[in-house]
């Protein structure tokens, strides 16, 4: 469908990656967002602990840096410039990297102009172990999404990949403890999620244009009256 430059969707993908994994997953998300007809920002949030705790985890500090060097930080004006918001994180104990949960933390002026509702809202993630939280990382992150006001998209089983891989919540990844890429099944459902949350987000958009001019009109129609 072919989209004006003002009405074409706008999607945030904004994840942290320590050793790329999730980072794999968050490109597919992005393939499919663009395949969908999206504008798509990739960006990383960046650490938030100070440099003698990453040199305690071997390649830590090189691989943020080969990934920065690709991503830049996310902003509040990439989320306010968005029409989909799509966070994707490593699993940290069961729940949400903090790295990432200090840029959605950041979000609280926009949240209190009430500047991120009705926008599509969306996550993936990844763990060590196939039992190690990825679901209910996810899920997790359903809260701040949900007092955001984002309007979130769960994928369901409604895409045969859903039924080899991925989880009804968002796409996942298992990186068995040694950085293990996803599986083209992974990136498969990773695909859909981008498409999903473009198509979601582009009849959000389009509902608002509509209820937008619709008032422009309703207004006109009052003054000619008046
Ligand atoms: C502090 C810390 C806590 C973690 N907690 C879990 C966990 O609860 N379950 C799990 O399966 N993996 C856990 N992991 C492993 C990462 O989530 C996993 O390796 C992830 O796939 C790495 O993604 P990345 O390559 O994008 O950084 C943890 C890693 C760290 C450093």
């Amino acid at each position: 469908m072919s989209q004006t430059a003002d009405e074409q969707t706008k999607a945030l993908i904004a994840f942290y990656s320590r050793s790329g994994v999730t980072e794999a997953l968050a490109n597919a998300v992005a393939e499919g967002a663009r395949a969908a007809g999206a504008e798509v920002r990739l960006r990383r949030a960046r650490e938030v602990v100070p440099p003698e705790v990453m040199a305690k985890a071997k390649g830590w500090r090189e691989q943020a840096e080969a990934m920065n060097a690709r991503y830049e930080a996310p902003t509040e004006a990439d989320a306010e410039w968005a029409d989909a918001i799509v966070f994707g994180t490593p699993t940290r104990f069961g729940s949400v990297a903090s790295e990432l949960k200090a840029y959605i933390d950041g979000l609280g002026g926009l949240w209190a102009q009430g500047k991120l509702n009705g926008k599509a809202g969306s996550v993936f993630g990844t763990t060590s172990t196939p039992h190690g939280g990825n679901e209910s990382t996810l899920i997790s992150l359903y809260n701040p999404m949900a007092h955001l006001g984002l309007v979130i998209v769960p994928l369901g089983y409604a895409d045969p990949a859903m039924y080899k891989a991925g989880t009804p919540y968002g796409a996942s990844a298992v990186s068995f403890n040694e950085a293990k890429p996803p599986t083209d099944d992974d990136l498969e459902v990773a695909r859909f999620q981008g498409r999903r949350v473009a198509f979601v987000a582009r009849a959000l958009k389009a509902a608002r244009i509509t209820e937008t001019k619709q008032g422009q009109a309703d207004q006109v129609g009052q003054e000619s009256r008046s």
